[in-house]
């Protein structure tokens, strides 16, 4: 529903010219939800920006349900941006409306009728949790709550796209989280289909379906979530990995040991067996756990095992070969003889 091709984006100046986007092709399906990660200065934001042509792209492609958005005129193109709405960092509403008039106002804008206004805005407040808050300003709310209103305007006219540009980056871990979960909630019941750019991998841990990975206005690395956790490719995308999933172990502790580190991965169902405890009763070795992680990532368990094996050699040989068997994923971290 989202096709991106070939997109670059340059901004000029007098003095130089600054590639944000360099030439960029990607395709979002209908219902996803989509991460775009990277460090500051990427090119995340100029992406989501060209999305919806907030930023004029230099040169490419970008359709949305087939139409080109970027040889639109402009008012095509008003009635095209209706089609996707867009939640930002720091929210953007406008001071001196109250919380029901700033939901109101992207309606009027639509042309809706005072009544159409009115059913829109309480069935919008309802959605996000924030039936209470009608009256209130902006500055008498948490963080939370004003996302919560940058979400309900962005939807006012039922977009197909929800385009996040920072969303929760503003917010504490546990308000990211409920702000998260909206998005979740809105996703699965309207199929919204959401981009979403973060420099947070727990954020897209959390949320995202498919994800790509941002460095000098390129995508290095893209791909579904769970595969990206499971085996990232790329050096940047192992950093990102690893500030969710630290399994590294202090040298110290490996200088000290005396049997056979492994490193065991369990994906998906194996994660869920009981190939550890088989692995015991089966063979003559002796296991300490030195690391041991599971993280679920869209609900499918990801497990990570740091092992210590003691034994006799051949014993342990077999012991691993069996384990690499049942996981296919093993790699020995040390071997002390
Ligand atoms: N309006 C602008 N004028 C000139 N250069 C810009 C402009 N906006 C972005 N850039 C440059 O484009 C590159 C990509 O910036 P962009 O903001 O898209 O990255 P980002 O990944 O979103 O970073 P951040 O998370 O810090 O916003 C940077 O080198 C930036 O300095």
């Amino acid at each position: 529903m989202i096709e991106v091709n070939s997109l670059v984006k340059i901004y000029s100046s007098k003095a130089k010219e600054v590639i944000g986007v360099n030439d960029v092709s990607l395709q979002i399906k209908e219902g996803e939800i989509y991460g775009i990660i990277g460090y500051s200065g990427a090119g995340k934001s100029s992406l989501i920006r060209c999305l919806n042509l907030l930023e004029k792209p230099t040169s490419g492609e970008v359709k949305i349900d087939g139409v080109d958005l970027t040889t639109l005129n402009e008012k095509a193109l008003r009635k095209a941006r209706q089609k996707i709405g867009m939640i930002f960092q720091h929210f953007y509403l406008a001071s001196a409306k109250t919380v029901y008039e700033n939901i109101a106002f992207a309606l009027k804008a639509a042309g809706k009728t005072p009544k159409e206004i009115d059913v829109r805005v309480k069935e919008l407040l309802e959605l996000v949790g924030l039936s209470d808050k009608s009256s209130q300003y902006p500055a008498q709310l948490s963080g939370g709550q004003k996302q919560r209103v940058g979400i309900a305007r962005a939807l006012a006219n039922n977009p197909k796209v929800l385009l996040c540009d920072e969303a929760t980056s503003a917010l504490d871990p546990s308000t990211t989280k409920s702000i998260l979960n909206l998005l979740k909630t809105i996703n699965r019941k309207l199929g919204l289909t959401i981009v979403l750019i973060t420099h947070e991998m727990e954020v897209v841990k959390e949320i995202c379906h498919r994800l790509a990975v941002m460095q000098d206005g390129k995508i290095i690395e893209e791909g579904l979530v769970y595969d990206i956790f499971a085996n990232p490719i790329q050096p940047l995308t192992k950093d990102f990995i690893a500030s969710v999933l630290q399994f590294e172990l202090p040298q110290q502790l490996i200088e000290n040991r005396k049997g056979t580190i492994i490193k065991i991965q369990f994906k998906g169902a194996i994660a869920e067996e009981s190939v550890v405890s088989d692995l015991f009763q089966q063979f003559n070795v002796k296991g300490n756990i030195l690391h041991g992680k599971i993280e679920y990532i869209q609900d499918v368990p990801l497990g990570i095992f740091i092992m210590e094996l003691t034994g006799e050699d051949k014993e342990v040989e077999r012991a691993i070969a069996y384990i690499e068997e049942r996981t296919q994923n093993l790699e020995v971290v040390e071997h002390v003889a």
